[in-house]
């Protein structure tokens, strides 16, 4: 029951992944998302921790690239993590003696701001996870960066790294959502009534009002995105995806009748799972729209269709 995830061990996922395994240790910190869902995908893991989406840099590129393609695999819960951040070095030394500072690419872009009026002459060296760029300091291998950027988790574990600024986020509420994958085969998760469900929708056609299309299918059904976002498949220039978050589960009917609407414009449609928010908000339902709506007229309709 190994479950992967971005490492290695400090990193912001790995404190997502304590939310769904407190205690556990059989745990495989992978050098990438890709790795992680290659893993998971080979069957040397049975599920995979990776990060969805930050409230400040939006959609996380590799992870929505990763799922839309290659063998399936379904979204089994969600996990936020609040994002601090410290600035580390294994020498103490003022702010503008920083030459070069390493961390993962949506750290960085979380605390711009930050570095532009504390450390502007310092060097951007990108790292695979914040706290491999802050490790990097302490390994035997001399590493291009003199400062790390990293949760203070890193800190606790290693007192070699000294903080040299705490707190450094541009947005102090900054969130991180987290997805915990498994394969195909995984049961579906429990209708809650504060539900979510991933879809990936490759743009079948490239014509004027596609995208409305697609709209329309879950806007007639009173279903709520919470996220979209096009990315390209990387076949050739023009040709996209969505990658969408709706408000409800699939056990819910106006989910599901969207779903089927959906499917028919475009069967390609990927089901990435229906799971539980770990914000417990529930999806606002108008009268109309409520399972028992649609059972009463899909019922009225079949008696249309087969008179008694
Ligand atoms: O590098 C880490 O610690 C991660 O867990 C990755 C990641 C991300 O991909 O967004 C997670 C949370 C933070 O927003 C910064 C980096």
């Amino acid at each position: 029951m190994t479950i992967a995830y971005l490492g290695p061990a400090g990193t912001f996922t790995e404190a997502a992944l304590r939310q769904v395994d407190p205690d556990g240790t059989d745990h495989l910190p992978a050098s990438s998302v890709p790795a992680a869902l290659a893993a998971l995908r080979d069957g040397r893991v049975s599920s995979a921790v990776v990060p969805i989406e930050n409230s400040v840099e939006g959609g996380v590129s590799a992870t929505l690239d990763a799922v839309a393609v290659g063998p399936e695999v379904r979204i089994l819960a969600e996990m936020l993590v609040p994002i601090r951040f410290n600035l580390v070095a294994t020498q103490d030394k003022p702010l503008s003696e920083i030459k070069a500072v390493s961390t993962h690419s949506h750290a960085w872009a979380q605390v711009r701001d930050w570095a532009e009026t504390h450390v502007p002459q310092a060097e951007y060296i990108p790292a695979s996870s914040t706290a491999a760029g802050a490790l990097g300091l302490l390994g035997d291998e001399t590493v291009p960066y003199d400062a790390a950027i990293c949760a203070p988790t890193v800190c606790e574990t290693h007192p070699e790294l000294l903080v040299l600024a705490e707190n450094i986020g541009d947005n102090p509420e900054a969130v991180t959502r987290f997805v915990h994958l498994g394969g195909p085969e995984s049961p579906l998760p429990e209708r809650t009534g504060a539900d979510r469900t991933t879809l990936v929708i490759p743009l079948w056609e490239d014509r004027a009002g596609a995208l409305m299309e697609i709209l329309e299918q879950f806007a007639t059904r009173g279903v709520n995105l919470s996220r979209i976002e096009s990315r390209p498949t990387g076949n050739y220039l023009g040709d996209y995806f969505f990658s969408v978050d709706i408000d409800g589960h699939v056990q819910d009917e106006r989910v599901a009748e969207a779903l089927v609407g959906l499917r028919r414009i475009c069967p390609t449609t990927r089901f990435l799972g229906s799971y539980a928010r770990a914000d417990h908000k529930p999806a606002v339902v108008a009268g109309h729209h409520t399972d028992g709506a649609f059972t009463q007229a899909r019922d009225w309709v079949a008696d249309l269709r087969n008179p008694r």
